[in-house]
């Protein structure tokens, strides 16, 4: 995108969402128990359905904004941020990104069967740094995991908490520009979480613009500026975080 600023008060746009639109084709079985008797009701229960995930949202999003998006389950909120990197296509409407949004994880790249150090390195090189950067990094990332005597293990030992912590450490070591953090700050303990908020934070300081998918509210309350609320799939409330998130608790 073009250098735009948003005249009112010169902030950069760095993702626009525009009357995004989201279906998914799904096939429904139908129920073999009602085929014999009731063949009229198992014809309409087979074949594809159209699941509408997202129904016309829009918005933008500027530099320096820290994003947090809520709504109940199925609402719709990873179906967003999946169509935001690209992974999932838009069925009608668009979004317009000013650099390629990163989704966090590096877990694709990672391998059960090597210990934590040999997974940093296929991280590191799978977020693009060199192998020199890596080694550069390696300190550093471990003693954010704060797994210092498990590195050398293979991380099929590892419990998923500390997998996840491996994994936000390596993912956050990379500056991003947009970057998409989905439901990452509910692993890892009170200490882990503390830490990555204000990793979320530093990031969102160095001008980058962070969206946090999450159904904690302490987490959001803490990280996050602005909040995007998603209801069955539509944009339901977009404010201030404080605002945002007592309405999105008074409806439950
Ligand atoms: N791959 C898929 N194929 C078919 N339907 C899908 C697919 N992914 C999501 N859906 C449907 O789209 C809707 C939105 O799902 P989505 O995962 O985006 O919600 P969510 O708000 O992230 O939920 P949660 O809080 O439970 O993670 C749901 O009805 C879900 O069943």
């Amino acid at each position: 995108m073009a250098e735009t600023t948003n005249h009112e008060d010169g902030r950069r746009p760095v993702v626009v969402v525009d009357n995004l639109h989201v279906d998914y084709k799904v096939m429904a079985t139908g129920r073999k128990t009602f085929a014999g008797a009731y063949k009229l009701f198992d014809r309409r229960a087979r074949g594809v359905r159209t699941v509408s995930a997202l129904k016309g949202v829009s918005f933008t999003a500027y530099e320096n904004e820290s994003i947090g998006i809520i709504g109940s389950n199925g609402s719709g909120k990873s179906t967003l941020m999946r169509a935001i990197v690209g992974l999932t296509p838009a069925t009608k409407g668009a979004v317009y990104a000013s650099s390629r949004p990163n989704l966090l994880g590096v877990g694709a790249a990672l391998l059960k069967e090597l210990s934590g150090e040999k997974n940093v390195t296929l991280g590191g090189l799978a977020l693009g740094f060199s192998k020199k950067e890596v080694e550069e990094k390696y300190d550093e990332i471990v003693s954010f995991s704060g797994l210092g005597e498990f590195m050398e293990l293979p991380m099929r030992t590892y419990s998923s908490g500390m997998s996840a912590r491996l994994k936000f450490a390596i993912a956050t070591s990379k500056e991003h520009e947009i970057l998409i953090v989905d439901e990452a700050l509910s692993v890892g303990d009170k200490d882990f979480q503390k830490r990555s908020e204000e990793r979320i934070r530093g990031i969102r300081e160095k001008a980058g613009t962070v969206f946090l998918v999450s159904h904690s509210m302490r987490s959001i309350r803490d990280t996050c500026n602005r909040v995007i609320w998603i209801n069955k799939g539509e944009l339901k409330m977009d404010g201030d975080a404080k605002d945002v998130i007592e309405a999105y608790e008074q409806s439950k």
